[in-house]
């Protein structure tokens, strides 16, 4: 009834094989399949869920929030409550407004940015994913890299021909992209952090390097911080890399599991957006009571301490599959920041799209399937990050390594 048995393509299996696994139910780090069977979750709902599954303090907000009523259609307090934690997480943004998902965020901000600026050319990365929206298609990570798609049919070469795709972490390549197209681009859109081409870490001056450039050349620096967002620090990547945008996508995270993204930044930008200004950009259920709720909720537990605990997972997990790997004699890449690990059968540090891509991604389907039989979830593919939350334990982690070190023996033979 629904195409591939889905309601978005990455939850297919298509990349790694096999048809995808109906679930019934989740809780803390498990998820439970349609037919009773447990797993240990590091997709964690494509890094929306940071405290674990149906966390009291989430469910009972959401649950108190419904009573009041599922939607006004009108402002109300939770909003503000909301907009005001990530106003004081994020004291660069002056301003934000709440939409139903990242993709919505990057639509907004695309129009943005041209009103702006007056230009219409944007600067992206190859392998990093801003959403299914049409200029931003291009070269883009998740589902496309995944099936193997250049782009995505049905985008008029019109609309891309605005789109100039730089290799990530290639300042150089930036610098020659902004040169030959002097004066016509109106932004840099990154994400701080890849994490739709598998987990790569920006080198060190690649996001300085980003903000002088744009500011030398007059564009915006965009921030997509869909993924990072409150995840890899308090304040998210702009605080944990101390880099400066102009504007800053939001999302996951941000909802509690609900679905909420939002963009914010500099107010002068922000004015610009209805009613005050002349871009148009809106939505029904935009800033909806349960998934304010819930957002406001699940930043409320993101403690410091949170943050050191999800850090100190990352690092068990990765020192215990870095040791696995070691032990199987299999080259791999365990690369990670904070809370985000991705694993690339590869002997090269992977920094970029076209490295990603030249990883042995056969071995990670039968990784995959090993880890699946034995109740581990991945990301049903070698470019998807995966994603550590609170409730994840040292038991958990060492459950997954010992399942690891089994399906990579077998897998590796
Ligand atoms: C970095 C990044 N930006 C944007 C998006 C789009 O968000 P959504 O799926 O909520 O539309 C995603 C994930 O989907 C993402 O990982
Ligand atoms: N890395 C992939 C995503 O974050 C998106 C999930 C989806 O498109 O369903």
């Amino acid at each position: 009834m629904m195409p591939g048995g889905v309601n978005s393509p990455v939850r297919a299996f298509k990349g790694v094989g096999g048809t995808p696994v109906y679930f019934a139910r989740a809780k803390g780090s498990r998820l439970t399949d349609a037919d009773g069977k447990d797993y240990i979750d590091y997709m964690s709902s494509w890094g929306a869920i940071i405290l674990g599954h149906a966390h009291p303090a989430i469910t009972e907000a959401v649950t108190r929030a419904a009573e009041n009523g599922t939607s006004f259609g009108a402002p109300h307090e939770g909003e503000v409550r909301l907009a005001r934690e990530v106003l004081d997480r994020k004291r660069k943004i002056e301003r934000v407004r709440f939409v139903n998902s990242g993709t919505e965020a990057a639509l907004a901000v695309v129009r943005l940015v041209r009103a702006a600026t007056g230009r219409n050319k944007v600067i992206k990365f190859e392998g990093n994913y801003h959403g299914a929206i049409d200029p931003l298609l291009a070269k883009a990570g998740s589902g496309v890299a995944t099936f193997g798609l250049p782009d995505s049919a049905g985008v008029p070469e019109s609309t891309t021909a605005n789109t100039l795709p730089a290799r990530y972490n290639d300042l150089d390549h930036v610098r020659q992209i902004f040169e030959a197209n002097a004066g016509e681009v109106a932004a840099v859109m990154v994400e701080p952090v890849a994490g739709n081409m598998g987990l790569v870490p920006p080198a060190a001056d690649f996001l300085p390097g980003l903000r002088s450039l744009c500011d030398r050349y007059d564009a915006l620096l965009v921030l997509d911080e869909v993924m990072t967002g409150f995840r890899v620090a308090r304040g998210g990547a702009s605080e944990r890399f101390a880099v400066s945008p102009d504007l800053i996508m939001m999302g996951k995270v941000i909802g509690g599991g609900l679905p909420v993204g939002a963009y914010g930044g500099r107010r002068d930008l922000m004015e610009m957006i209805a009613p005050l200004g002349p871009v148009y950009q809106a939505g029904t259920l935009s800033g909806n009571p349960l998934a304010m709720a819930a957002g406001y909720a699940a930043l409320s537990e993101l403690t410091d301490d949170a943050y050191v605990s999800l850090e100190a997972t990352g690092e068990r997990l990765q020192r215990g599959l870095i040791l696995a790997c070691e032990a199987a004699r299999v080259p791999a890449q365990i690369q990670r920041v904070g809370s985000m690990i991705s694993v690339f059968f590869t002997e090269m540090p992977v920094r970029d799209f076209a490295d990603a891509q030249t990883t042995d991604r056969a071995l990670f389907g039968k990784l995959f399937h090993g880890l699946l039989s034995r109740g581990v979830y991945l990301p049903p593919s070698a470019l998807e990050s995966w994603f550590l939350t609170t409730a994840h334990t040292d038991a958990d982690i060492d459950l997954t390594v010992e399942a690891f070190e089994e399906a990579l023996r077998e897998a590796a033979v």
